[in-house]
This record gives structure tokens, C-alpha cells and sequence, in this order.
């Protein structure tokens, strides 16, 4: 079924090798052990094999060397060490989500093979359950689950039974026989306890990053020269891995070619319901939106911060105008009386409007920082959080593409109406003038393009916290660099200034009140040009797509965490 010849696997590519010149044959409708000691290299051999790390040397599928991995990940599925799944979602939820993104079939079909996976992996009382819920063992089961939503022929598990009690690890091995016997999948599964390999087919040895052997549990005893498997770690440490790998190419040369090494081609199995029922790119947006917005409502912590600053965040911006709205108000009074008094006035005047100037400037940056505050949050961990569980879904047959649309949906609307909304609440309560369309747009587009680019970052990145750290130093920067409050030396101004949201949303919604007095009185702190509200919402409008060019470009690079 999946064989590897010659196969050396790298982190990156040209980095010393992890695994080298493996190769190893796992025969279809058989259930495989793959052990070793710790950090022998099982793991980065499966890896190697499905392309997630960089590998020279072949992997073949039924016997024929593949002509792209994609076409291996239409037969294979990998379950990894660690279960994915969103915590906040039930156990039925998951499944029918992931069935939804890799088959094509109507809804009625889809409820079936719910509940047919969640009864194969003995989770169909846990349908109801929040998968954050779930104990080690069940998390596993579900791991099973989400794997076979596409119906793969052949199964690399990952320690599917490290960590769990007995019973649960034999219940685990129970299922995956299940999937051998009944619907004749092929698994391979790499395994820590040594006295479970009596309930496999064959066992394959890595040790040092090399295949040492492979064969029935019998014959590997004999191998080894001991009496029981839990001897074998001990033995392998007697001799140096030269050793073990020369003893084995001699097993396989006295074997001759039917062996390891020479897998003879099979017939090709006909096509592969993967591919050809995969959902469109469009229906794949529709259930990620929907699973977005479940996520949303489920996750009462996230929700309630996003409300806090959605809602808090205009209000703090009101209550530092309070002070200063009498002053705003009465700033376009005339002046009257004789010579001196109008001396006076005039004097008087001056100062109220470079107060007021500074006041409204203040409070016009106060709502674009706070803005691109809530623009980090919005975007920052979205994809970077979820790496993990994005790659597996891509591996199964999730189209980047929907999956960078979905995102960028989510991130840039929500951005949006948080900028539509400060626009609102605040003009209304402060009684801004100005045009309440050039307003809005520059607001909104802020709102929306700040929440992009650290989306672009969280696409980039494949941790959240570094994801998290850099939008926030970007948030941190446009402060200064804006301009606004702290003037720029003059050969900086238009080297930084194309790159700073804050400026543009400041300048664009500022000049939008051009027949305003509190335009005037910003014109008297003379900041130097001010952007129009339609160069603005253009230059936000570059920043958009810049974040989103980020965006696809990250979520098409392959990034496991
Ligand atoms: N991305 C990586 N970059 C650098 N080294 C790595 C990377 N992944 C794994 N390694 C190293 O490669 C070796 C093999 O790791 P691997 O996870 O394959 O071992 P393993 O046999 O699966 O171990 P365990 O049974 O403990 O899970 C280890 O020394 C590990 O530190």
C-alpha cells in the first residue's frame, strides 16, 4: 500500500538529516506498529513521508512512485501526537464540520456518516459533548473520527495511545483493528508501549534515525536475539546503529527482492472519493463562515472581550471629550466691543483655539489608535492560533484559498463595523461635524485595514504569541510615528508616513470637517499637509490589500507549528 525507499528526511532543507536512507514497506489491510526510543525519529519519518518535512528518496503508493505528494494525501490520512479540533465546538459538531469542508454530498447523507464515524470510534453518547471536555482517550477517538471524514485508505497515526491508561489504549487499538478488519484500511501507528505488539501485523524499528527492521513481532524477537519486546530498547543500545542498520541490509539482501525494498507495483485502486467530491471553493467559505461564526457565540470569553472593546472603547473616547465639549461648543463665538476689548478677544480667542485644536486633534487620534487597538485583537491569533489545526485541514482537502477568504471576511467586517460604530456613537455624543459619509469610510476602512495586516502577521507566523507581540508593536508605533502628537524630523515624515494607518485615518476624518470651525482651529496647530478623506480611505484601501496579500500568501506557505 505506502512503501518509502531510501528516504532522508531534513527540518529544512539542507539541515543534517533527521532520518536517513529509510526505507520500509507497510502492506495494505494491515495494522503496522512503528516504535523506537525517543527521539529516534518516528514521527519525522511519517512527516518525511507525507511532506510535511523536507525529504529526498521515494514514497510509492500501491507499489508506483508518486508523481506530486498532493496525490498521496488523496489515499492517506494522518492523525497527529496531539488531537485538533476546536475546543469550543461538541464532538458532533467537529465531525460534521470537517465532513461538510472534504465531502460533497447532501445534508441527509452527511447526518449518516456522523453518526456512523462517531459509533465506529465509540463516541456516539459524546455527540453533545464540547471537545474541551473530552478525556485524553476520547480526544484521540475524535482525532480517529476527523481522519476518516474522508475516508482514506491508509491511516499514520502518531501516538494515538501515548498517555492513556490501559484500558483506553486497548480500546484505541481495538478501533484501529476495527478499521483494518471491517473496512479494510491499512494503519500504521506509532507506539511507546512495547507490550501492546502482539495486537499488530508488523513491526517496524527505527533507532537513530534509521529503519532497523521490519517484520512480524516473532521474527523481530528472534532478530534481536531476545525473549521479549520489552527487551528491545535495552538491546538496541548494545550496539551502535552501523551495527543494527548493516544487520538489516543484510536480512533484506538475503531476502532478496521480496522484501522491503522492492515493492512490485499493484493496480491502481479505482479513483478516490476525495478529490473528486471535494466541496467548491464557495461552499468551503460558507462552512468555515458558519463555524467562524459558531466558534463566536460559543466562546463567551472572546465574545465578551470583543464586546467590552467594541462597545468600551467609543465610550472612552467620549468621556475624555466631556471636559472639553462647553470649549468645542463655544469656540465660534464672535468677536465684540472697542479696539482693546476686541485686543482681547482676539488674544483670548487664539488661546481657546489652539486648546480646542489640540483637544479635537487628540480625540480624532485617540479613536484611530483605539481603532487599530481593536484591529490587533481582531486579527493577531486568528490563523496563527489555529495553525496547526489549518494544516491538518489542508492536508484533508481544505482549499487555502477558502480558508484565507473566510478569515479575511471575518477580520475585515468585523474591523469595519467597529469603525462604523466608534464613528457613530462618537459623532452623535461629541457633535463632530463633518460629512458623516467621508467619516465613516475613513473609520471604517481603518478599522478594517489595521485588523487585516495583523491578520496578514498571523498568517505569516506560525506562533500566536509572536503574532500577538508584533501587531502589538505595530499598534505601539503609530503613535509616534503618526505625527499627530510628537512632530517627525522632516526627512522622516515621508519615509514612515505611507506606512502609518493612524496618520491617514486622523488626517482623513479630520479633513472631512473642512467647513468646520474645529478645522480652523486644527489648521492653527499647522500639521503640515493633510490628506483628504478620499487619498486616505485610497492609502488604508493599500493597506488593506497589502495585509491580505499577506494573508494568502501565508496561508498557502506550508507552516506547521
Ligand atoms: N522541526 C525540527 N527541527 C529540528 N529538529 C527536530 C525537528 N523535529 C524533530 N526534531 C528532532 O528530531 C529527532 C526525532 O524527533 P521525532 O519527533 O521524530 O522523534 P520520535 O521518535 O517521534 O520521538 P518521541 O517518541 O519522543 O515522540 C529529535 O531529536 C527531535 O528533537
Amino acid at each position: 500500500m505506502l512503501s518509502c525507499r531510501n528516504l532522508t528526511v531534513r527540518p529544512k532543507p539542507n539541515a543534517p538529516a533527521l532520518v536517513h536512507g529509510a526505507t520500509a514497506h507497510f502492506a495494505a489491510g494491515g495494522l503496522h506498529a512503528l516504535i523506537g526510543p525517543s527521539g529516534c525519529g518516528k514521527t519525522t519519518l511519517l512527516k518525511g513521508i507525507l511532506d510535511i518535512l523536507p525529504s529526498e528518496g521515494e514514497v510509492l503508493l500501491h507499489g508506483h512512485p508518486l508523481a506530486s505528494r498532493e496525490e498521496l494525501l488523496r489515499d492517506v490520512a494522518f492523525a497527529p501526537q496531539f488531537s485538533i479540533a476546536h475546543g469550543k465546538l461538541t464532538v458532533a459538531e467537529a465531525v460534521g464540520y470537517a465532513l461538510k469542508l472534504y465531502q460533497k454530498t447532501d445534508e441527509a447523507t452527511l447526518a449518516a456518516r456522523n453518526d456512523e464515524l462517531l459509533q465506529l470510534v465509540g463516541l456516539q453518547e459524546r455527540g453533545a459533548t464540547l471537545v474541551e471536555k473530552l478525556s485524553g482517550g476520547q480526544l484521540r477517538r475524535l482525532g480517529l473520527a476527523l481522519e476518516l471524514t474522508t475516508d482514506p485508505r491508509c491511516l499514520l497515526c502518531d501516538e494515538v495511545t501515548s498517555g492513556l491508561d490501559p484500558r483506553s489504549e486497548d480500546q484505541i487499538i481495538a478501533v484501529l483493528r476495527a478499521l483494518v478488519e471491517q473496512r479494510g484500511k491499512t494503519v500504521v501507528c506509532v507506539i511507546h508501549n512495547l507490550a501492546k505488539l502482539s495486537q499488530f501485523d508488523t513491526v517496524t524499528v527505527v533507532f537513530e534515525g534509521v529503519v532497523v527492521w521490519q517484520g512480524p513481532l516473532a521474527a523481530m524477537l528472534e532478530h534481536f536475539g531476545i525473549s521479549d519486546a520489552l527487551e528491545l530498547y535495552d538491546r538496541l543500545s548494545e550496539q551502535t546503529q552501523e551495527e543494527w542498520r548493516d544487520r538489516w541490509a543484510a536480512v533484506v539482501a538475503a531476502q532478496g527482492e521480496s522484501h522491503a525494498g522492492s515493492v512490485s507495483p499493484a493496480p491502481l485502486p479505482a479513483g478516490s472519493r476525495r478529490v473528486s467530491a471535494r466541496p467548491s471553493v464557495g461552499s468551503q467559505l460558507v462552512t468555515l463562515l458558519a463555524r467562524r461564526w459558531r466558534l463566536l457565540v460559543r466562546d463567551r470569553g472572546y465574545l465578551l472581550l470583543t464586546m467590552a472593546i467594541t462597545f468600551g472603547f467609543p465610550c472612552l473616547v467620549v468621556i475624555f471629550a466631556l471636559g472639553g465639549l462647553p470649549q468645542m461648543k463655544g469656540l465660534a463665538l464672535e468677536t465684540t466691543g472697542g479696539f482693546l476689548e476686541m485686543l482681547q478677544a482676539k488674544a483670548s480667542h487664539r488661546q481657546a483655539a489652539a486648546e480646542t485644536a489640540t483637544l479635537v486633534s487628540g480625540l480624532i487620534i485617540f479613536q484611530v489608535i483605539l481603532l487599530c487597538l481593536m484591529g490587533s485583537n481582531n486579527g493577531a491569533r486568528e490563523i496563527a492560533a489555529e495553525r496547526t489545526l489549518y494544516e491538518k485541514e489542508r492536508m484533508s482537502g481544505l482549499r487555502p484559498v477558502a480558508y484565507a477568504w473566510s478569515k479575511l471576511l471575518y477580520t475585515a467586517l468585523l474591523g469595519a463595523a467597529q469603525g462604523a460604530w466608534m464613528t457613530v456613537f462618537v459623532k452623535l455624543l461629541c457633535e463632530f461635524p463633518g460629512g458623516w459619509g467621508a467619516q465613516l469610510a475613513v473609520l471604517s476602512v481603518t478599522g478594517a485595514s489595521m485588523s487585516v495586516v495583523c491578520l496578514g502577521l498571523s498568517a505569516m507566523l506560525s506562533s500566536p504569541d509572536k503574532a500577538s507581540l508584533l501587531s502589538i508593536y505595530l499598534v505601539g508605533f503609530q503613535l509616534p510615528l503618526s505625527g499627530v502628537v510628537l512632530a517627525l524630523p522632516a526627512a522622516l515624515v515621508w519615509a514612515v508616513r505611507p506606512f502609518i494607518a493612524t496618520y491617514w485615518g486622523w488626517a482623513g476624518y479630520l479633513t472631512a470637517m473642512t467647513d468646520s470651525s474645529f478645522y480652523d482651529a486644527v489648521g492653527t496647530l499647522d500639521k503640515g499637509w493633510l490628506s483628504p478623506p478620499l487619498v486616505a480611505v485610497g492609502v488604508l484601501g493599500a493597506h488593506l490589500l497589502t495585509g491580505a496579500a499577506l494573508v494568502f500568501w501565508g496561508c498557502q506557505r506550508k507552516c506547521w507549528p
